[in-house]
C-alpha cells in the first residue's frame, strides 16, 4: 500500500474517530467510501476551526458533557485468570536462561500480544543494579516476542533517558547478551521495578473506595509526571538534580514525543528523595514503555511519510489532536510543511496532552470518552489570553468534580486545548505547581502523609536474600549507580542520538496490510470496552 492510499485509509479513519465510532471502523467496509474520497480536500481553502464560545447566556452544564465512564478494572485485575501456557513456557525458559547469569525468577507482571515483563532478583554477592549488593536487588525483564526492532528503539530511547529521575531506568547488564542468544526472544530489556505498579492501580483503587485523591495529592503526582514530561523535552541531558525546564532558555527542539502516555505506562515506585525531592507525599511516579517515543525537530515534522505514519502510532483512545484534527485533510505533505498549527505538530505539548488525560483520569477516576468533545474555552494561560477548543470542558462546567481545586481542573483543561500551541509550556506548569504546592490546599501536608501511607500501604515484602552465587563478576555496571552505561550499548547505538528515521515503514505496511479493522500500527493494547455503545 502506497503513501497516498494510507493517506486516503487514514482520513477516513479519523473522521470516524472523530465521532466517537473509531471501534466500527472496517477497513473492508470503508473500501468503497475511500476509493471515492476527496483527498486532500480544496474548499473551503483551509479547515475553518472551531466555531466561536458558546453565548453568555447558554450556561454550559451538567446536560453540555456526556458522562464518562468510571475505571472498574485494571489491565492487572483483567489478567487475574493468569498467563496463557505461551507466556508461562517463555517465562520458564527465561527463568532458566537467566538462573546461569546469577537471577531469580519471581514472576510474571504482565503480558500483551507483543511482549511480556518478568520480575526477577539479583542472587549475586555482587554489586546490584542499584549500585548496592545484588542479594534481594529486584529488577523487571522485559521481552519481545515479535520482531526485534521495538525493542531497539526502546533501548535508544532509554538511553537518552539515562540520567532523568522520573523516566523508568534502564539498566545494562551482562545477561542482556544471554537473551539476545538465545532463541527465546527478539531481545530483552532491564528495567528498574517500581514496586507499587501502575498508576492505573491507583485510580481504580481510588475509584473502587469511592472516594478522591486530596488537592495536595493531585498537585504533588502532577509535578511528578510534568518532571517525566521535562525529562522527554530534552533527551540526552545530564539531570544532576530534578528535571526542571528552567534550566534552559530556549524551548525544547528534539523532543521525545512518547505516543503512549496513560496511566497503564505510568509507573508508581517508593516515598524517599530521587533527585533532590522527597517523595513523602506521593510515591515518586515516572514514565515508562518508551517502545513508541520518536524523537521529533523542526525537520522530522516536515517529513511527510514519518508524520503520516506517526498519526496512527499509540493506542486509538489516546489519540492526540495533532493525530486526529480534520486540519489534516487539507494537506498531502507534513502539515506542518504548510503552517498547519495542530496537524502533525509533534512536539512536547503532545505529550501534555495525554498527561493531561491522566490527570483527567486521577480528578474524575473516569476514562476519556470515546468522542473528545471539544469545547470552546477563552481563558488566560498564565499571562497569555487563549481562545481555542478544549476536550477537557466537563472538569470546568458539568458541576461534578466541583470538590477537586477549580485552579487544577482550570490548569488541566488547558493542557487539553486542541491546538499545542496553547497549551501552557512546561515552564510555565513547573513554576505554578510549585507555587501551588506552596500554598495552602483543602489538607496539610501532615494529613497528605498519613493518607498517603494507609492509601499506597506497604509494597509486598522482599523475599528474604538467596544464597550467593558462586563469585563471578555478573554485572558490567560495576559500582557505579544504574544509570550509567557500559560501552556495549552505546557501540551498539553510535552517537547519543541522531535524528534518522527510525520508522520502518516496509515493517508497518507488512502489519498493515495484515490487520483487517483498523489502522494501527502495532501495539494496538486494547482499551478494553470503556466507552458506551
Ligand atoms: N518497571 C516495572 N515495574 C513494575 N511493574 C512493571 C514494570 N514494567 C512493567 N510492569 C508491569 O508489567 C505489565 C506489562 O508491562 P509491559 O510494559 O510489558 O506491557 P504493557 O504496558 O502491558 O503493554 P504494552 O507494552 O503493549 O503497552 C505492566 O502493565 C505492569 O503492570
Amino acid at each position: 500500500m502506497g503513501l497516498r492510499d494510507v493517506q486516503r485509509e487514514q482520513t477516513d479513519y479519523f473522521a470516524f474517530h472523530r465521532m466517537g465510532r473509531a471501534s466500527a471502523w472496517s477497513r473492508q467496509k470503508r473500501r468503497e467510501a475511500i476509493h471515492n474520497l476527496e483527498f486532500p480536500r480544496r474548499r473551503p481553502a483551509r479547515w475553518p476551526g472551531f466555531g466561536p464560545p458558546p453565548p453568555h447566556h447558554l450556561h454550559p452544564g451538567r446536560h453540555t458533557f456526556r458522562e464518562p465512564e468510571p475505571y472498574r478494572k485494571s489491565q492487572e485485575d483483567e489478567k487475574k485468570e493468569g498467563p496463557s501456557t505461551g507466556v508461562q513456557r517463555r517465562a520458564r525458559r527465561l527463568e532458566r536462561l537467566l538462573a546461569q547469569e546469577g537471577m531469580r525468577f519471581e514472576k510474571v507482571l504482565g503480558w500483551g500480544g507483543f511482549g511480556m515483563a518478568c520480575l526477577f532478583s539479583m542472587s549475586s554477592a555482587g554489586p546490584g543494579p542499584g549500585g548496592g549488593q545484588g542479594g534481594g536487588e529486584k529488577v523487571v525483564v522485559k521481552i519481545e516476542l515479535e520482531g526485534r526492532d521495538t525493542i531497539e528503539k526502546e533501548r535508544r530511547n532509554y538511553e537518552l533517558m539515562r540520567d532523568a529521575h522520573h523516566v523508568l531506568h534502564m539498566y545494562n547488564l551482562a545477561a542482556e547478551e544471554a537473551i539476545e542468544e538465545s532463541d527465546l526472544a527478539a531481545g530483552g530489556l532491564f528495567l528498574e521495578f517500581m514496586e507499587r505498579g501502575t498508576l492505573e492501580k491507583w485510580i481504580v483503587k481510588m475509584a473502587k473506595e469511592r472516594k478522591t485523591f486530596s488537592d495536595r495529592a493531585l498537585w504533588t503526582i502532577f509535578d511528578c509526571l510534568v518532571r517525566g514530561l521535562v525529562a522527554l523535552a530534552y533527551p540526552g541531558t545530564k539531570w544532576r538534580a530534578e528535571e526542571s525546564a528552567k534550566d534552559f532558555n530556549e524551548s525544547p527542539r528534539d523532543t521525545m514525543v512518547h505516543f503512549d502516555i496513560d496511566p497503564t505506562n505510568l509507573l508508581v515506585g517508593g516515598f524517599g528523595t530521587y533527585g533532590q525531592r522527597n517523595h513523602a507525599i506521593a510515591p515518586i511516579h515516572k514514565i515508562g514503555d518508551l517502545g513508541l517515543g520518536e524523537i521529533f525537530n523542526f525537520r522530522a515534522r516536515r517529513e511527510t511519510e514519518r508524520v503520516w505514519y506517526a498519526r496512527q502510532s499509540g493506542k486509538a483512545y489516546l489519540y492526540t489532536p495533532e493525530q486526529f484534527t480534520e486540519e489534516w485533510d487539507w494537506h498531502i505533505a507534513a502539515p506542518a510543511s504548510d503552517g498547519a498549527p495542530t496537524a502533525g505538530n509533534y512536539r512536547e505539548s503532545m505529550n501534555l496532552w495525554q498527561m493531561g488525560w491522566t490527570m483527567y483520569a486521577l480528578i474524575t477516576l473516569c476514562w476519556p470518552n470515546e468522542k473528545k468533545e471539544p469545547f470552546v474555552y477563552a481563558s488566560r494561560v498564565f499571562d497569555r489570553p487563549v481562545k481555542d477548543a478544549t476536550y477537557g470542558g466537563d472538569l470546568l462546567y458539568s458541576g461534578r468534580y466541583d470538590d477537586t481545586d477549580r485552579d487544577l481542573r482550570r490548569v488541566v483543561a488547558q493542557c487539553l486545548y486542541h491546538s499545542p500551541l496553547s497549551r501552557p509550556t512546561l515552564r510555565e506548569l513547573e513554576v505554578h505547581i510549585k507555587d501551588k504546592l506552596r500554598t495552602r490546599l483543602n489538607n496539610s501536608e501532615e494529613e497528605a502523609r498519613a493518607w498517603a501511607k494507609r492509601f499506597y500501604g506497604e509494597p509486598e515484602r522482599r523475599r528474604p536474600a538467596p544464597p550467593p552465587a558462586p563469585a563471578r563478576e555478573r554485572w558490567n555496571m560495576g559500582a557505579h549507580p544504574p544509570n550509567r552505561f557500559g560501552g556495549a550499548a552505546r557501540a551498539r547505538f553510535g552517537k547519543v542520538f541522531s535524528n534518522e528515521s527510525i520508522l520502518d515503514l516496509e515493517r508497518i505496511r507488512r502489519r498493515r496490510a495484515d490487520e483487517d479493522h483498523r489502522p494501527v500500527i502495532r501495539r494496538q493494547p486494547q482499551p478494553r470496552r470503556f466507552w458506551r455503545d
